[in-house]
């Protein structure tokens, strides 16, 4: 009925902007649309109105559905809740009053075990809408005047619908649960009956316990949080181990929805993992050890012919168990030997083993796991009597950039030569989601390799791949470090969430920092091995690369990076160079400086159309005497043979980073140099990197002509790249925690920056930006008006 009123009113006022508009009215209307346009952008406004109406109706009805049932349920005999509201609904098997409509909705919310209707999209709870006064409108039976509720929370997803469900087929189930006993919120969720952990729901909540054990450090902190820098903050404060406490009752869900019935009492697992379990103290023995395993190590090689210094092992790939089909793909590709870190992982990849691999870049981290992905796809397809139209994928492989997973696809792809009706496709943002589904029918795979936020659109879009994931039996993430850090972690958490708990993990980096090892458990079965590569004491770049770093002020980097460029041009007769700049919009502009001097560059960040990117990024490979600017989009993982310079100009977000982008060059064993440009203010950076061997430059003596060309070409340059690389510019140095704190020092370097850029004066930021990155009311950051 509702809509129909609706249809009404949205004609109505059809009615009444035609007829001021359409007929005799003005010719061009607001924004310089014409008439036409501007009927569209109202029909499209009141459909997206109606729309969101219905739905909000729909969830309305449902919900008093759900009440209605709860009525009849507590009218016989319901066991869970007061005896008052059981007496008030054996009063009456009608629907609900609105006020305990809203009761009986927050008690069910708020009890043992009813996490499981909690959903993600329940938050953040900053984030609220009231929705009040619309809900009076609709629910004419429904909510009360007085009632606001946030209506995400009975399920304006269908993902929350389906939550829903399955709550309720937990609640009846709940006394199974102890009082005492732990539980991880995450593990309701990641049990699908789909899933082959799934064995029935008493089994199912014994099992979360125990798992809980096992995975202590993570114990609910995903569904229960404030908004979302309260999980960062949370995160942090689990992570300095500073939330050791068992019962920790938060407020989840807003007080002016739910009133006093709005929290609930989280019981936070105590740590059984303790950290010196994780990490134990550094023994003089461990060190013993590790320097024997090396000095072992070592000898193999010699008797093997490998100096002690190479990437190899010595052994050679015949020696292990892969199939002779990919044998005779890597002999045919000209590989023969293992490199350290395949060596030392094969084997325990093909017996099934989880493992946490480190190992330096450019050692052929990617060959180590797609070797035993293939092994696993062979096992499983020799296991498998049916035939599949579109067959189950059995290896996932998760990585942080659209380009590393299309070359991990690529050299997939080239071991697969010989073996028949094994497939490997990728999920990567930058292309049409309804040709990757056409893809992904057409071209069936049994390996898969994806991007996290382009995956996790196909599951949460009800595409077929959740179903196809039931069969997984390899989960891989490469650049681990990268994808279990903050910023990747509950994209993630999400798609770990559609597995099945019974797969092997792989894990692999050439960083893991003591964090990442932690959080690895998220992936990673408890008994995995470790496996460094790299070793005690050691560090993680290359003896065979030159670091080295160069103090300057920032105003002279513009004009430092063209002479450093052109003087390693003249050295090197077979240059290719790599420039990282810190954000996209600086890339663009150097890119476009150095395009300016004559210099042969491209340019790739995430700004540039995915097309364009995959073009350079091919070009780049092929070629030779070829500059590419980038961001940290090519910072990791991207295999560009024969990079003989990378200079990262400013610093890098971590010590990490650092590594990553320094592993551009000196792959498969080859030499390189690295030079770091940082301003006397970022000086302090160079103490994460003290264990590293880079030696000073002394600062080079430009000549006055030399700086004029580069002012001029600056001078060509578009004013609005200027405009954004500043906004950039001071956007990134703003979060690097160290310059972000004193914002007015921060305002005078960012207008030195503007100043270096033939900027006359500092371009406005929108109020709303300003204030979002603290900078309102700092003088020298001006504000649009
Ligand atoms: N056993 C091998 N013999 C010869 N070449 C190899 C071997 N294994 C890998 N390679 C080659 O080494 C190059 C670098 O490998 P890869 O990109 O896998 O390094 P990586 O360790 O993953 O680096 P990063 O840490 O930067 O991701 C690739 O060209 C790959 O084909």
């Amino acid at each position: 009925m509702y809509s129909t009123i609706l249809r009404e009113r949205s004609g109505s006022l059809w009615t009444l902007i035609l007829s001021r508009h359409m007929g005799g009215g003005p010719r061009t209307f607001p924004g310089g649309l014409n008439k036409w346009q501007w009927k569209r952008m109202h029909e499209k406004k009141a459909r997206e109105k109606e729309t969101k109406l219905l739905d909000q109706e729909k969830q309305l009805y449902e919900a008093r559905i759900r009440s209605e049932i709860r009525a009849k349920m507590l009218g016989g005999g319901g066991n869970h809740d007061s005896n008052e509201n059981k007496a008030k609904s054996n009063q009456s098997h009608g629907p609900l009053s609105p006020k305990e409509h809203i009761k009986s909705l927050a008690d069910r919310f708020m009890k043992t075990g009813a996490e499981d209707l909690w959903n993600e999209d329940d938050g953040p709870v900053g984030k609220k809408v009231n929705h009040g006064s619309r809900l009076n409108r609709v629910g004419s039976g429904g909510l009360g005047s007085s009632s606001s509720i946030d209506v995400r929370r009975f399920g304006n997803s269908r993902r929350g619908f389906s939550s829903m469900r399955r709550g309720l087929g937990f609640r009846r189930n709940e006394s199974s649960c102890d009082e005492g006993d732990e539980f991880d919120v995450r593990k309701f969720d990641t049990l699908s009956p789909f899933s082959p952990g799934f064995v029935g729901k008493k089994e199912k909540v014994k099992s979360v316990s125990n798992v809980v054990r096992n995975k202590g450090l993570f114990g609910g902190r995903r569904k229960f949080r404030k908004n979302d820098s309260s999980t960062e903050e949370d995160s942090e404060e689990e992570e300095n181990g500073k939330m050791d406490g068992w019962m920790d009752v938060r407020r989840t869900g807003s007080s002016a929805s739910l009133g006093n019935h709005d929290f609930k009492l989280i019981k936070r697992v105590q740590r059984n993992v303790s950290e010196e379990e994780l990490y134990p103290p550094l023994d003089i023995n461990d060190v013993r050890d590790g320097l024997s395993k090396r000095k072992a190590v070592e000898t193999i090689m010699e008797v093997n012919g490998e100096p002690s210094d190479s990437i190899y092992s010595g052994k050679r790939f015949d020696e292990s168990s892969i199939s002779p089909l990919t044998l005779k793909a890597l002999s045919a590709s000209g590989i023969v030997k293992m490199t350290r870190v395949q060596d030392a992982t094969l084997s325990e990849c093909l017996d099934g083993q989880d493992a946490l691999v480190k190992a330096k870049t450019g050692t052929g981290k990617s060959m180590a796991f797609l070797l035993p992905a293939i092994e696993t796809v062979l096992k499983a397809m020799e296991g498998s009597n049916s035939v599949h139209r579109v067959p189950p994928i059995i290896a996932l492989i998760l990585c942080p950039t659209r380009e590393l997973a299309s070359q991990i696809a690529a050299e997939g792809k080239a071991l697969l030569k010989y073996h028949e009706g094994i497939g490997v496709q990728t999920l990567i943002g930058g292309t049409r989601f309804k040709l990757d589904q056409q893809r992904l029918q057409s071209d069936p795979c049994q390996i898969l390799i994806a991007t996290p936020g382009r995956l996790l659109d196909h599951i949460e879009n009800k595409s077929n791949i959740t179903s196809r994931l039931m069969a997984l039996r390899l989960f891989i993430v490469d650049e681990a470090d990268l994808l279990l850090d903050l910023g990747f972690r509950r994209d993630v958490e999400k798609i770990i969430d559609c597995l099945p708990r019974q797969r092997q993990s792989l894990l692999f980096s050439a960083t893991i920092p003591k964090e990442v090892r932690r959080v690895s458990q998220l992936v990673l079965k408890r008994d995995h091995s470790y496996i460094d590569t790299i070793g005690l004491g050691c560090v993680e770049t290359h003896d065979k690369v030159k670091q080295s770093f160069l103090v300057a002020p920032h105003e002279s980097h513009f004009h430092l990076v063209p002479h450093l460029l052109k003087e390693h041009i003249n050295n090197t007769a077979d240059y290719k160079a790599i420039v990282f700049c810190s954000t996209g919009m600086v890339t663009s502009l150097m890119y476009t400086l150095l395009r300016e001097m004559k210099l042969n560059v491209r340019e790739i960040h995430a700004r540039k159309p995915q097309l364009h990117r995959t073009r350079v990024s091919d070009e780049f490979k092929e070629s030779k005497r070829l500059i590419l600017v980038t961001s940290d989009v090519s910072a990791r993982g991207m295999n560009y043979p024969d990079v003989t310079l990378v200079i990262q100009v400013g610093i890098p977000s971590d010590r990490e980073q650092y590594i990553h982008r320094l592993g551009r060059t000196g792959r498969e064993g080859k030499g390189g140099k690295g030079l770091l440009l940082i301003a006397p203010w970022e000086r302090y950076f160079l103490d994460e990197l003290k264990d590293l061997p880079l030696e000073p430059v002394p600062v080079p003596d430009l000549d006055s002509r030399f700086k004029h060309e580069v002012d001029q070409s600056m001078g060509k340059i578009d004013t609005s790249i200027k405009e954004a690389a500043y906004h950039a510019w001071l956007g990134y140095y703003n979060s690097v925690r160290e310059t972000g704190r004193d914002k007015t020092t921060l305002a005078e370097l960012a207008n030195r920056f503007c100043h270096s850029i033939g900027l006359e004066k500092p371009p406005a930021l929108f109020r709303k930006t300003a204030v979002k990155m603290g900078l309102k009311g700092i003088s020298g950051i001006p504000i649009r008006k």
